[in-house]
């Protein structure tokens, strides 16, 4: 998409043409559907009462104008009977009470109806989101549309009643115009052009300030950034030790200190010119008054008639002032909403085919490697190539390889969170691609090496490696054996319901390696056909390790497993061992057979070796 290539800098992106902003209006629809959706019942009230409201101002100027006759009239003659008078009054006050019902009736729907429409849209974004594939997280641009589409949520709740209160004024303009129309046509003309200044005025600084606001958009995000590394309980450790707060406060003051002068010089020129055609817009005004209290001086109208004219000016005035300025922002409003709806158009590559096959309940063959390839989109450099193997049905296969050899990019393949770029991978001799995603994504269990730790209670801690089961406490004690997180169970003053991390009350902060056995855990909570260890225990001591690999030999028995370790003490248990260098395949074969190849993989493991010597 053209519009995603475009720079996301303040001067270039460019303010939108009075075009593009009734363009814009078309996204209004689908803006009101999704309200509509998110409570019809609201919906109906708030307009039921806003059409109310938009007959009243009309209503009370001509009740007041009545009541103005009618005081002249007694005071001019001798009529005694004044019961008329008061009953206007009477029906003035009544108005007045409820025009006051209607007003606070109408800021209660708004609101309510904006916070449903909130929780509903934030919703959907999270639901959206978690469809999407991996390498679209991985996309700038794409969190920039994120983030967009997240301050919508918020921004939409005041377009929502922006728009509503639009069609109140505009309706109630209509009743005022009607008004001011059967007493004096050409009122209008003059109210037309003591407001168009001020509409222009508005209009163009509105446009200055989308544009600086979506301009900003990856510095904003950026500034979050930093203040969430400058001050969390994760990154204080490394921002005390390596004394970073200094730097980190610099790089925030100079990102906001360019905020606060971009917004400081567009705010003060509106300032001014606002103050100027506000000026314009009232000399308008006093010259039409002028021309009322001319012609009631002469007797054409009468002292009642004046003032329906003059409150009727005067409101339209306002009225049209506030319908011309926020026919800016809701066209505005309405150019952000585009950002949003096109976060839900952004369609995830990764999905499960219209004729899906089912996993497999046992792997027959196993999976076979045949050319495949994969880089990265914002990547030149093949992260794997030319991959040609076969990880067999129940085989435990290690990979071996230096940093950046290309070995998690391998299994994030396997778990389909990305697709090859070039050749495939079978599964008992069918594509990868024509299995169902979600029932893969069930069979296989990974855990990575850079694996979460929630800040959730020790349970919920393992039972995320199968939610489904969140409530089965003895799978989960059975899993917690299994990956020996058990022993540190029964440590914990809470045991399984014992709140893990610093982040909220009571929490109790794990060691590296104990966080990895809960994390390990994970994998033991579903019956998976093929697990998979990227790393998993390079912060257990060593007997630990060994524990816990001869474990997972013997509960894995019949399954597939691939395992990712840089310590050959744990390779050399796996069936095969697989020697990855810059993406490609070096090696293939048991401890034994690549010792005496006397390869890579050889000479790897014996400067390891001599390291323990
Ligand atoms: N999300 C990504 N976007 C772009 N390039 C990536 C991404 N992840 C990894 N790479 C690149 O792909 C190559 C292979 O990375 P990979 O993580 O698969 O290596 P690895 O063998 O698992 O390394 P390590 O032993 O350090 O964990 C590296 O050159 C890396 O820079």
């Amino acid at each position: 998409m053209a519009r995603e290539k475009r720079p996301a800098n303040q001067n270039t992106v460019p303010t939108p043409s009075l075009k593009e902003k009734f363009a814009a209006l078309s996204n209004l629809p689908r803006f009101f559907k999704l309200v509509w959706q998110t409570n019809r019942w609201y919906t109906i009230l708030n307009a039921i009462l806003r059409l109310l409201r938009s007959a009243i101002p009309v209503s009370m100027l001509y009740i007041g104008k009545l009541i103005i006759d009618e005081v002249v009239l007694l005071s001019k003659t001798a009529v005694a009977d004044q019961s008329h008078l008061w009953t206007l009054v009477a029906a003035e006050f009544a108005l007045a009470i409820v025009a006051d019902a209607l007003s606070r009736a109408t800021t209660l729907v708004d609101s309510l109806l904006g916070d449903l429409f909130n929780n509903h849209t934030s919703v959907k974004i999270m639901e959206h989101a978690a469809m999407l594939d991996l390498d679209q997280f991985e996309d700038s641009n794409f969190y920039d549309k994120l983030e967009r589409a997240r301050q919508q949520t918020v921004g939409r709740t005041i377009l929502l009643s922006q728009v509503l209160t639009q069609v109140q004024d505009l309706i109630t303009m209509v009743f005022l115009a009607a008004g001011l129309m059967a007493f004096n046509p050409w009122l209008i003309l003059l109210l037309i052009i003591a407001i168009v200044p001020a509409f222009v005025g508005e209009s163009y600084f509105n446009d200055r300030s989308y544009a600086l606001t979506r301009g900003q958009t990856p510095e904003r995000r950026e500034l979050d950034y930093i203040r969430y590394i400058g001050a969390s309980d994760e990154t204080a450790k490394e921002v005390k030790l390596f004394d970073l707060s200094g730097f980190l406060v610099n790089r925030f003051k100079t990102l906001s200190t360019k905020f606060y002068t971009d917004n400081k010089k567009l705010s003060t020129k509106r300032a001014g010119w606002g103050t100027f055609l506000a000026f314009i817009g009232s000399a308008g005004y006093y010259a039409a008054y002028m021309a009322i209290i001319a012609q009631t001086i002469k007797g054409s109208i009468s002292i009642g008639t004046l003032t329906f004219l003059a409150g009727s000016f005067r409101q339209l005035r306002s009225l049209l002032e506030n319908i011309l300025s926020r026919f800016t922002s809701v066209s505005q409003g309405a150019i952000y909403l585009r950002d949003f709806f096109e976060f839900f158009e952004i369609k995830p590559r990764i999905f499960t085919p219209k004729k899906p096959v089912p996993f497999p309940a046992t792997i027959q063959q196993g999976f076979v490697f045949e050319n495949v390839g994969f880089k990265y989109h914002n990547s030149t450099n093949w992260a794997n190539r030319h991959l040609n193997f076969t990880l067999h049905a129940g085989e435990k296969l290690a990979l071996v390889g230096e940093n950046g050899a290309g070995k998690t990019t391998l299994v994030k393949l396997l778990a389909r969170l990305y697709d090859p770029s070039e050749g495939r991978i079978l599964l008992d001799g069918i594509d990868l691609r024509d299995y169902d995603l979600f029932e893969l994504r069930k069979g296989i269990g990974v855990i990575f090496q850079d694996y979460l730790r929630y800040q959730m209670s020790f349970s919920q801690n393992i039972a995320v490696g199968n939610i489904d089961e969140m409530d089965n406490r003895a799978l989960i004690e059975q899993s917690a054996a299994k990956s020996l997180a058990s022993l540190l169970a029964a440590k914990l003053p809470n045991k399984y319901d014992q709140a893990l991390g610093r982040r909220f009350n009571n929490g109790v902060e794990l060691s590296g390696g104990e966080w990895q056995k809960v994390a390990l855990a994970r994998a033991y909570m579903k019956d998976a056909q093929l697990l998979i260890l990227d790393e998993p225990t390079s912060a257990l001591d060593a007997r630990a390790e060994y524990e816990v690999f001869q474990r997972f030999a013997e509960l894995t028995k019949g399954k597939s497993a691939v395992l990712i370790s840089h310590r050959f003490s744990t390779v050399r248990m796996a069936d095969r061992i697989l020697v990855l260098e810059k993406g490609q395949l070096l090696e293939i074969g048991s401890h034994e057979e690549l010792l005496a190849l006397n390869g890579r993989y050889a000479e790897l493991f014996h400067l390891q070796a001599k390291g323990y010597r």
